[in-house]
């Protein structure tokens, strides 16, 4: 069998009781099956939840706290223990976990992002296993990725993976919520998530997950624009992410589209940075950048919003509205003087385009 790249992300609910504790014996399930999948030779990437589950028993709640601070405290709490029983468990195996705590604002900004990827890429290449989770207890906003069914979505396209299995506690994607529509049928196998599809999915989960089947469908959705099959369901047994791998799995097939994968960079410039300005292009610029492949060149731009420096990333409007978003050659300040000189383009930087075509993604 070739040797995939395969992210793993297992939702609360998989890991945990409602009473605050890990389940051993799902838990010790999931790890026998992790370390099954690696020991045949694949890589493997887990985004394990669970945190907030798991710790907040020993804080004194009796169930998931609403609070922010709540949630924080109680995630310091269940994340020690989770890797606890991660680093025991695997250990029986050979198997060495790594603990990566990631907030939004390490993929924000696009050094820690750089550095995200190269520390990841040598933990797999020293054959480690990274086990990622949201940094909840630092995390400013609540949710911060959303949560970790986007973060496993993230997290594939960034690792550029051959598959995102999310396992969860329903088999796979039903018409509607199964749990309360008697009716409502499982699929699959889909080519696409649709905006039906995500109609029928309300963001209604167990007692300890967050986000509900919504979560998983918009996490799909993302990982699809990013060229990686995901896997959406449930499984027993060591070797059920095999099954899973060999399309024997309990729950949906998305398909990922023929298209190539969106390199490092430009998922960056799509997905992770914040834009600091704005540029308004005219008819002739927006047919060569979005159908012809062009970069923008200085004649197409008539109007500059924000103040931003080169390098940074803006956001690009056509006559109908935005169009893409991509990094510019050139500070604010430079490409209004050089468009309010358009008959003197040659003098400055004439040759240099505002947004070279491989940084620039289309919305
Ligand atoms: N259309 C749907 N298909 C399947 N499950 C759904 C759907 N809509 C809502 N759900 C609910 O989503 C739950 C899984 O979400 P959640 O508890 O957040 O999982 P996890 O903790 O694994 O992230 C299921 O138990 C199910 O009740
Ligand atoms: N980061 C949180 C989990 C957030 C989350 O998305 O939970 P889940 O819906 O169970 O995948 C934690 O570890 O408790």
């Amino acid at each position: 069998m070739k040797r995939q790249r395969i992210v793993v992300k297992i939702g609360s609910s998989s890991l945990t009781n409602d009473n605050g504790e890990i389940d051993q014996v799902k838990f010790n399930d999931h790890v026998d099956a992790l370390a099954m999948l690696k020991n045949v030779g694949h890589e493997v990437i887990v985004v394990s939840s669970g945190a907030v589950a798991a710790g907040f028993a020993r804080l004194g709640y009796s169930s998931r706290p609403q609070t922010i601070k709540g949630k924080q405290a109680a995630a310091a709490v269940g994340q020690s223990l989770l890797i606890q029983s991660y680093i025991e468990r695997f250990s029986a195996h050979k198997v060495i976990p790594a603990q990566i705590l990631l907030t939004r604002h390490d993929f924000a900004d696009r050094d820690r992002y750089r550095n995200a990827f190269a520390a990841m890429s040598e933990l797999l290449d020293r054959g480690i296993m990274p086990i990622i989770n949201e940094n909840d207890t630092v995390s400013i906003d609540e949710l911060t990725f959303g949560d970790n069914d986007m973060l496993s979505a993230l997290v594939s396209g960034f690792l550029h993976a051959d598959q995102l299995i999310i396992l969860t506690d329903v088999n796979g994607i039903y018409t509607s919520n199964p749990r309360t529509d008697p009716d409502a049928v499982r699929l699959t196998k889909l080519d696409e998530i649709s905006d039906e599809l995500l109609g029928g999915a309300d963001d209604i989960g167990s007692k300890v997950g967050t986000g509900g089947m919504r979560s998983k469908l918009l996490a799909a959705r993302t990982a699809h624009t990013l060229a990686v099959p995901v896997f959406i369901g449930t499984g027993r047994g060591p070797s059920k992410l095999l099954d899973i791998l060999k399309g024997y799995g309990d729950g949906t097939y998305i398909s990922s589209p023929a298209a190539n994968t969106i390199n490092t960079n430009r998922q960056w410039i799509a997905l992770h940075s914040e834009s600091t300005g704005r540029l308004y292009v005219d008819k002739g610029a927006e047919e060569a950048i979005v159908h012809n492949g062009r970069s923008l060149l200085p004649a197409g731009v008539f109007k500059v919003q924000g103040e931003f420096g080169i390098g940074e990333v803006v956001e690009v409007f056509g006559l109908d509205g935005l169009i893409g978003k991509g990094e510019v050659t050139y500070s604010s300040e430079q490409l209004k003087q050089t468009i309010s000189n358009k008959d003197k383009l040659e003098e400055f930087k004439p040759m240099l385009e505002v947004i070279h075509r491989d940084r620039w993604v289309q919305v």
